[in-house]
């Protein structure tokens, strides 16, 4: 396939500062929402942020606002807006209208939309193509507007217009239905997933959780020496890969799995239930962090908010701060380095040191940097785990 500039659709970014969101977070997420349209193949032109109480009940923004991204929208023939929180049937559906009074099309999508998107291009098995659909039905079920219909007959396209008014009702019934029949095919290869895991070797299992983008992957295939995908794109990892690694004799079963994001829809949580078995079953945990991103400190408390929203926040863990290869101390952070004279990434150290906190070790997956640590790090709580086990696993291994 070759895609001309012509192909690739463009976006204006829309966002609110708040109360509750600080200037400088806002202008994250935006980074980050551009990221996630970049790698749904969409181009951000411009950005527009407005500070307000909370959104606008009817167009999200302002109206004076909103006439000023229509007006840029109409002018620069700008094909979606993607905004960065949720919006509701109500507001999608006056901004619509908003622009048919122009006479222009464009379509109106929220940065979960845009999330189910890129998670339906990346499903690869049976199970994650369903879990996608399911959640992309349920998310767009009490939004249906004209545009939002006939979402799961779309291919690979972010947002398509759908068919007329009239046939809303049908498309709610049609939706409705199609819910029905997702879950009982989730039940049914659910069950079949918890018999396999039920005959799988008895061993102990880790799994690697984290932000998206953070260098689970590249990890796997350092630990596991796997053939497993990876890519600077966010969700390159949608399905999960089980490996089995020995280290100094002690085997156990390794997971990749999908990445965690700011304002992970719910429904694909929910959806997603039975692949996140395999990090809520899991003995131990390696929760990866790109040290060298500027907002990691946030990206580790959403990862441990959603840990703890499927019952897996409180298991042994290792912190493994990744991408040291690229870390950038800040202004304020260097010079508190100098001062106590101590290298930046000693001083990061330093400050993970807590031992209330969990182990937390410093690598490069990619320059393959301090990965033996990691190794002996991770033996230790995988022993503790396998002697429980198997408690005459010595003895058994020395007899042969
Ligand atoms: N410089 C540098 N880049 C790294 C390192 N580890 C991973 N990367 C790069 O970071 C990008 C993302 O890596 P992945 O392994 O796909 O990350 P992931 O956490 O599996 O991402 P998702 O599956 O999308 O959630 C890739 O371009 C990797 O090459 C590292 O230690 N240093
Ligand atoms: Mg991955």
């Amino acid at each position: 396939m070759f895609s001309t500039e012509k192909d690739i659709e463009t976006a204006v970014l829309i966002a609110l500062v708040t109360p509750k969101q600080t200037e400088e977070q806002t202008r994250e997420y935006l980074a980050e929402l551009e990221f996630l349209a970049e790698t749904a193949g969409v181009k951000t032109v411009k950005t527009f942020v407005q500070r307000l109480e909370r959104p606008d009940l009817n167009l999200f923004l302002g109206k004076g606002r909103f006439e000023d991204v229509m007006a840029y929208v109409i002018d620069q023939g700008i094909d979606l807006i993607i905004c960065d929180d949720d919006l509701t049937g109500r507001q999608i559906r006056n901004m619509e209208t908003a622009f048919q009074q122009r006479n222009k099309e464009v379509k109106i999508i929220d940065r979960s939309l845009l999330i189910l998107n890129i998670f339906a291009m990346r499903a690869q098995s049976v199970q994650a193509r369903t879990q996608v659909e399911l959640a992309q039905q349920q998310y767009v079920l009490p939004r249906l507007t004209r545009m939002w219909t006939h979402l799961s007959r779309q291919r690979g396209g972010v947002g398509m217009r759908g068919p007329g008014e009239k046939e809303l009702e049908t498309d709610k019934r049609i939706a409705n239905d199609r819910i029905a029949f997702l879950k009982d095919k989730l039940a049914r290869i659910d069950r079949q997933a918890v018999t396999q895991r039920k005959n799988r070797e008895q061993m102990v299992r880790v799994a690697l959780v984290g932000y998206t983008n953070v260098g689970k992957s590249t990890l796997m295939r350092r630990l596991a020496k796997a053939e497993v995908f990876a890519e600077n794109k966010l969700f390159a990892t949608v399905d999960s890969t089980v490996r089995k690694v020995t280290i100094e004799n002690i085997p156990f079963l390794l997971t990749d799995t999908v990445g965690f994001i700011r304002k992970l829809p719910t429904m694909l949580i929910e959806s997603f239930k039975s692949t996140l078995d395999e990090v809520r079953e899991a003995d131990v945990l390696l929760h990866v962090v790109d040290v060298s991103h500027p907002g990691h400190e946030e990206q580790i408390q959403v990862v441990n908010q959603i840990l703890a929203e499927i019952g897996a926040g409180d298991k042994p863990m290792i912190l493994v701060f990744n991408k040291i290869d690229l870390y950038q101390p800040s202004p304020e952070m260097e010079f508190e380095a100098q001062e106590g004279n101590f290298s930046p990434i000693d001083f990061l150290k330093n400050t993970y040191l807590d031992t209330e906190k969990p182990k937390a070790i410093f690598i490069s997956a990619e320059k393959k940097e301090n990965i033996d640590e990691l190794r002996q790090a991770l033996l230790d709580l995988v022993k503790a785990k396998h002697f429980q086990i198997f408690p005459n696993w010595l003895e058994e291994s020395n007899s042969y």
